[in-house]
């Protein structure tokens, strides 16, 4: 596939300036220090969730469930192994991205629009670009005014299929490529529900309402190769809004993990989820789990996929906790919109702490 084909595929404003050298696909990594993040902490799902296995072999399923919590209260993040997901689902799923991703960009955005003049139809699987922030009906924000010119702060180097996992079941698209995407999400939303419903339960207990497998949803990411990866980020310095945040990432690297005033690269390893803990489980947890800050860094030589699940409260559900006036989820999604148009970033739990 020739170079100019091929950018046809990014949105316009992340395509290369047709006068520079071309940028090639590379192997070539980026040398970061590792050795901090051999500490993220690794929790084997397999030993939490097995209470029947007593053998010397395995400890105790109380002190690895111990584990999680150490984590979620220390680091706001820990790595997922031997979870049971099959990695040729993995597989699929990025390859299948990777086809998608590479359509171009003017056929995403028609073929992905949320709903269409002749009907009311909503798409469960939105296109999205330059900005993470959704609104609530899925449709993704338009960049602010001004990220036309070069390296605005607020347009941020990632494209992403969201995908709403209620609604997936109730469609069947035509194209097979597309409807092939369509069902290993549906599967894979599944496995999903299954962790974090798990984890849940083993971080709670919490109310049933304050998690709602009903509100979870897929984010599917490109992140660009880009020229100038130091003058903008993938995603910028945020928390998720979520309860609970479960990433896949392939091989390429990027995200970076905020952890006693320094930045850490959670580096990618076979097999592995990484499970972040969002505001809303933070809140819940009168703070004695972190909602933890995490970026991701583009890089030049390699697009990156990453594949988020994030699951909510119920909508109008009321949290209660020692430490923030009681909220819902949907008043915290209204103040994050909020900060959004007005402000350009999210202040986030900060609004509704105790004064
Ligand atoms: O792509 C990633 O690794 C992380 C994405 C992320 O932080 C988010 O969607 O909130
Ligand atoms: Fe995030």
């Amino acid at each position: 596939m020739s170079q100019s084909y091929y950018f046809e595929s990014y949105p316009p404003l992340f395509r290369p300036p047709p006068n520079i050298p071309q940028i090639q696909e590379s192997n070539s990594d980026e040398t970061e220090s590792l050795l901090l993040d051999s500490h993220i902490p690794v929790i084997d799902y397999f030993k939490c969730t097995t209470p029947t296995i007593r053998t010397t072999k395995y400890q105790d399923v109380n002190e690895d469930r111990n584990l999680i919590s150490e984590a979620c209260r220390n680091w706001g993040l820990f790595r997922l192994v031997n979870h049971g997901i099959p990695i040729t689902l993995l597989n699929q799923i990025e390859e299948h991205a990777k086809k998608l991703f590479s359509l171009p960009y003017e056929t995403k955005k028609a073929f992905f629009a949320n709903s269409t003049s002749s009907s009311n139809f909503v798409s469960p699987i939105s296109y999205f670009w330059g900005s993470p922030a959704l609104s609530p009906s899925g449709a993704a924000l338009a960049p602010k005014k001004g990220a036309q010119e070069n390296n605005n702060q607020s347009l941020q180097w990632m494209e992403g299929f969201n995908v709403s996992l209620a609604q997936l079941s109730n469609i069947h698209y035509q194209d097979l490529l597309l409807e092939t995407f369509r069902c290993l999400l549906e599967e894979y939303g599944k496995e999903l529900s299954r962790l974090a419903t798990e984890i849940f339960k083993i971080l709670g207990p919490f109310e049933s309402n304050y998690m709602s497998i009903e509100t979870g949803l897929l984010r599917v990411y490109r992140y660009p190769r880009c020229l100038e990866p130091e003058r903008t980020w993938g995603i910028d310095t945020h928390t998720d809004s979520s309860v609970l945040s479960i990433i896949h990432q392939d091989d390429v690297g990027g995200l970076q993990v905020y952890k006693d005033h320094q930045w850490i690269d959670v580096n990618p390893l076979p097999n592995t989820l990484i499970v972040n803990i969002g505001d809303m489980l933070q809140a819940m947890s009168d703070d004695r789990y972190m909602s933890v800050k995490h970026r991701v860094k583009v890089n030049k030589h390699k697009e990156r996929i990453s594949i988020g699940y994030f699951v909510f409260p119920a909508e109008d559900t009321i949290i209660q906790s020692t430490k923030y006036n009681p909220f819902s989820y949907a008043d915290f999604r209204a103040q994050v919109q909020h900060d959004l148009k007005t402000l350009g970033l999210k202040t986030g739990l900060q609004k509704f702490k105790f004064s």
